[in-house]
């Protein structure tokens, strides 16, 4: 079972494409961060998937069935960017209004879950620090029971105590129910140690799709002379080519064929970040699906 399935997805406003040609397939089971710059169409993919936004063009099915149709809905939370909760209730207001609106609530694991954050089911939403706030709403999300729960930029306004505190929250909720996540993110460190599963968009199109593990083995750094630069990088996939005076070093994704490591070079296994910010980087450059050889494999030359 997929937790999203897209095909030749698009949506457009006015002349804008915010996302097009989007064609994905994320199983269930992961945590998945789709990161990418601003304007990249994360909102958009993430609104198609919860059903408030419609397609243009293509398909999307949530857990088997249709975007936005009831038997999606009823099994997706999602917790959006400012996590609108309402100022002037307390959080026990916020507790009733979830129950009465939600036929899978569970009262009494939302209780549980803030009564172990030593949050004041009395305490006005308003008066309640950025972490706890972001807390909330994820214990309103997770009192929903869904199979998918649906993040779009959670963590973007926590200090960095507050962003640990709810990637921590985030694990064990994945650990204890089970679930499905999808979050966005702009903010490359945030991926390190929480997804399984990542998707890169880039001005509305999907340039990196997959397990993490998969992708990471998938690619690995060569180090080596930049004397000899030119000659080693003319025949590998380059996806990030970095050159100081002496040193360079190029980010290679694998072909399937092993290839040996050229004579006074060193093969370096890549994380996480540094596969991120070098296909953010270079915005022609793919990787799964579908890699594009002829974009991936460039020559280029940064500081
Ligand atoms: N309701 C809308 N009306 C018009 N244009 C929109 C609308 N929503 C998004 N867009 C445009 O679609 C593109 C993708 O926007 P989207 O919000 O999906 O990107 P994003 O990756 O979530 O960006 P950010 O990280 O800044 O939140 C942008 O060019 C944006 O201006």
């Amino acid at each position: 079972m997929n937790a999203v399935e897209t095909s030749g997805l698009g949506k457009r406003y006015g002349g804008t494409w915010a996302l097009r040609d989007c064609t994905l397939a994320i199983p269930a089971g992961h945590v998945v961060a789709l990161a990418g710059p601003n304007g990249a169409g994360k909102s958009t993919l993430l609104h198609l998937t919860v059903g408030l936004a419609k397609q243009s063009t293509g398909a999307i099915s949530v857990l088997g069935n249709a975007a936005g149709s009831l038997p999606a809905l009823d099994r997706v939370a999602f917790m959006d960017q400012d996590a609108a909760l309402y100022s002037g209730l307390s959080v026990a207001d916020m507790l009733r209004m979830g129950r009465s609106m939600n036929r899978r609530w569970d009262q009494a694991r939302a209780r549980d879950r803030l009564a172990e954050l030593d949050i004041p089911l009395t305490r006005r939403i308003g008066r309640l620090s950025g972490g706890q706030h972001a807390q909330v709403a994820l214990t309103l999300a997770l009192a929903r029971r869904p199979d998918l729960l649906v993040l779009d930029e959670p963590m973007s306004s926590l200090d960095p105590l507050a962003r640990h505190e709810f990637k921590s929250a985030l694990m064990t909720a994945v650990a204890q129910d089970g679930l499905s996540v999808i979050f966005s993110s702009h903010i490359v460190s945030d991926l390190e140690r929480v997804c399984d599963y990542l998707v890169v968009l880039a001005g509305g199109r999907v340039q990196v799709a997959g397990q993490t593990e998969d992708l990471l083995a998938g690619h690995h750094v060569l180090v080596g002379p930049t004397a000899q630069a030119d000659q080693v990088a003319a025949t590998l996939p380059v996806v990030r080519d970095r050159r100081a005076t002496a040193q360079t070093h190029l980010l290679i994704r694998a072909t399937g064929q092993t290839l040996a490591t050229p004579p006074g070079w060193r093969k370096e296994p890549v994380g996480l970040e540094e596969l991120v910010l070098a296909y953010l980087r270079e915005p022609d450059a793919f990787a799964l699906p579908g890699p594009r050889t002829s974009d991936a494999t460039k020559e280029a030359t940064f500081s």
